[in-house]
C-alpha cells in the first residue's frame, strides 16, 4: 500500500483502534496517526504500538494524511469536518465507518472541497463493547466491509481503498449509499431493535428477575442490545426512512402470526418456522460463503485459567492447524464451549481422537452441513 503512505485515524475506539492494530499486526510500513476527543485513547494506543504519532489536534492530525479514516460516532463527524476541511492536503482520500452511509455523503458534501476524494465505508464486524480496550487486531478478518463511493469518485481512489479494506484481512463489497442502507437496516438495524424489545419485553412483563435463567435462547437473540445506546439512537434515527419500513413489515408479520394462533393454523405456523430455519441455516458460519468450509469440532471445557492454552497446545503439539478458534457465548456459566474449525474433514477427525485422548472427553464433531442434531455423540 504505498500510495499510503501516513494513515490517520480520527477517534481511536473499537473500530479506530481495531483498524490500526490489524494494519500494524498485517505489517503495514507507513505511518499511523491517531487522534481522539479523549487523550487518553491516543496516549494508550501510542503506549501499546498501535499509533506511531498522537496528534493533539485535527490540524495536526490531518496534515500531509494521504488516506484519513472518521472513526467517531456520525454525531461528531459535522463538526470534526468544518476544522478539518481547510488542513487535508489536495490528494488526500477522505473515508469514514459509519453505520449509516446516505446521510454521511449528505453531510460531507455540505463540509468538504470537492477536490477531496470522499468514500464511504462500513466494516461490518463489530462488538456490544466499545473503547480502545475492546479493540482487536483480528476484528475485520475475514468479514465483509462496504465500500460506497459518490458520482465524484473516481475508479482509482475505490482501487486504493479496496486494497485498504483487504490489508486489513476484510473483503470489500461496493454498493450505492442508498442500497448499503437498505441493506444493513435488515442484516444490522432492524434486528437491533428486535433485540432491544425483547430484552425491555422482559421489563414489561414484571420478568427482569427471571433474567439469571437465561439460557442460549436470550443471550443469542439479546446480546447485542448490550451495545452503545448513544451510537445505536444515532443510527436509528440516521437510516430512519429504512427503519420505519422496517418496523411497518414487523408489525405486519407479528399481526399475521398472532392471527395464525388465535385461529389454530398450525400447518401455517410450521410453513413460518421452516421458511425461519431455511433462512437461517444459509448464514454463513463465520466466514463469508465463497470462503471453503470449515469442519467444526466442539470442546466442552471447565471455566478456568489456562484451559484455552491447554487445548491450543494439545493441538500444536501433534502439528494441528486450528484455523477457527470461537468461545461460544450461548454455554456461559461454570461449564463453556469451544469450537475449532479445521481445513479438513480428515484434520477434524484427528483433532477429534487427539483431544479425546488428551482428557477431554467432552468433544463433539460437527460436519460443515451438520447442525447440532449431528453431533457424533
Ligand atoms: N461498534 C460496532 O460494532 C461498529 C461496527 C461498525 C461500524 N461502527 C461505527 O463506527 C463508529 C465508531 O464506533 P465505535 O464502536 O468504534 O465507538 P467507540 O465509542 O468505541 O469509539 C469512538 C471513539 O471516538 C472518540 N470520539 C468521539 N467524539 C470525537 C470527536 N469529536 N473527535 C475525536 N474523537 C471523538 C471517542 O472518544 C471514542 O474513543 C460509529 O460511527 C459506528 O456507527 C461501529
Ligand atoms: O457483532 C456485533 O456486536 C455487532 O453489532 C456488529 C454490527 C452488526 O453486525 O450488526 C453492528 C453495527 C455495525 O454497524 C456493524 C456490525
Amino acid at each position: 500500500m504505498d500510495f499510503f503512505n501516513k494513515i490517520t485515524f480520527i477517534g481511536l475506539g473499537l473500530i479506530g483502534g481495531s483498524m490500526a492494530a490489524a494494519l500494524k499486526k498485517r505489517g503495514y510500513g507507513g505511518e499511523l496517526v491517531g487522534y481522539d476527543a479523549s487523550g487518553d485513547a491516543s496516549i494508550e494506543g501510542k503506549k501499546w504500538g498501535i499509533i506511531d504519532h498522537k496528534a493533539d489536534t485535527l490540524k495536526d492530525a490531518v496534515a500531509d494524511a494521504d488516506l484519513v479514516v472518521l472513526c467517531t460516532p456520525i454525531a461528531a463527524y459535522a463538526q470534526i469536518l468544518k476544522e478539518i476541511s481547510p488542513h487535508l492536503k489536495n490528494e488526500a482520500i477522505l473515508t469514514d465507518v459509519g453505520s449509516v452511509k446516505g446521510c454521511v455523503a449528505d453531510l460531507v458534501k455540505g463540509h468538504i472541497n470537492p477536490n477531496i476524494q470522499f468514500i464511504g465505508g462500513h466494516p461490518m464486524a463489530g462488538s456490544e463493547k466499545g473503547g480502545l480496550k475492546a479493540a482487536s487486531a483480528t476484528l475485520f478478518e475475514n468479514a465483509y466491509y462496504f465500500l460506497t463511493p459518490g458520482q465524484e469518485t473516481v475508479n482509482g481512489t475505490v482501487a486504493k481503498m479496496e486494497t485498504f479494506v483487504k490489508s486489513l484481512g476484510a473483503y470489500p463489497v461496493v454498493v450505492g449509499q442508498r442500497e448499503h442502507d437498505k441493506i444493513t437496516a435488515r442484516i444490522s438495524h432492524i434486528p437491533h431493535l428486535a433485540a432491544v424489545i425483547l430484552t425491555n419485553l422482559l421489563d414489561r412483563e414484571g420478568g427482569v428477575n427471571s433474567v439469571a435463567f437465561a439460557g442460549g435462547g436470550f443471550r443469542d437473540t439479546t446480546r447485542i442490545a448490550s451495545g452503545n445506546p448513544a451510537m445505536w439512537k444515532d443510527i436509528f434515527f440516521y437510516n430512519k426512512e429504512e427503519m420505519l419500513q422496517g418496523i411497518q413489515s414487523l408489525e405486519k408479520m407479528l399481526s399475521e402470526f398472532r392471527e395464525l394462533l388465535e385461529k389454530k393454523k398450525e400447518d401455517q405456523v410450521l410453513d413460518l418456522l421452516n421458511k425461519a430455519k431455511f433462512i437461517r441455516d444459509g448464514v454463513p458460519k463465520g466466514l463469508p460463503d465463497y470462503m471453503p468450509p470449515l469442519y467444526d469440532i466442539v470442546v466442552d471445557v471447565e471455566d478456568r485459567p489456562g484451559i484455552l492454552g491447554e487445548l491450543t497446545q494439545l493441538m500444536g503439539d501433534h502439528s494441528m492447524n486450528i484455523k477457527e478458534i470461537e468461545i461460544l457465548h450461548a454455554r456461559e456459566g461454570e461449564q463453556g464451549a469451544v469450537r475449532m474449525g479445521f481445513a479438513t474433514a480428515q484434520e477434524q477427525e484427528q483433532a477429534f481422537l487427539v483431544l479425546r485422548g488428551g482428557g477431554f472427553s467432552r468433544t463433539y464433531m460437527k460436519g460443515e452441513k451438520n447442525d447440532a442434531d449431528s453431533e457424533s455423540c
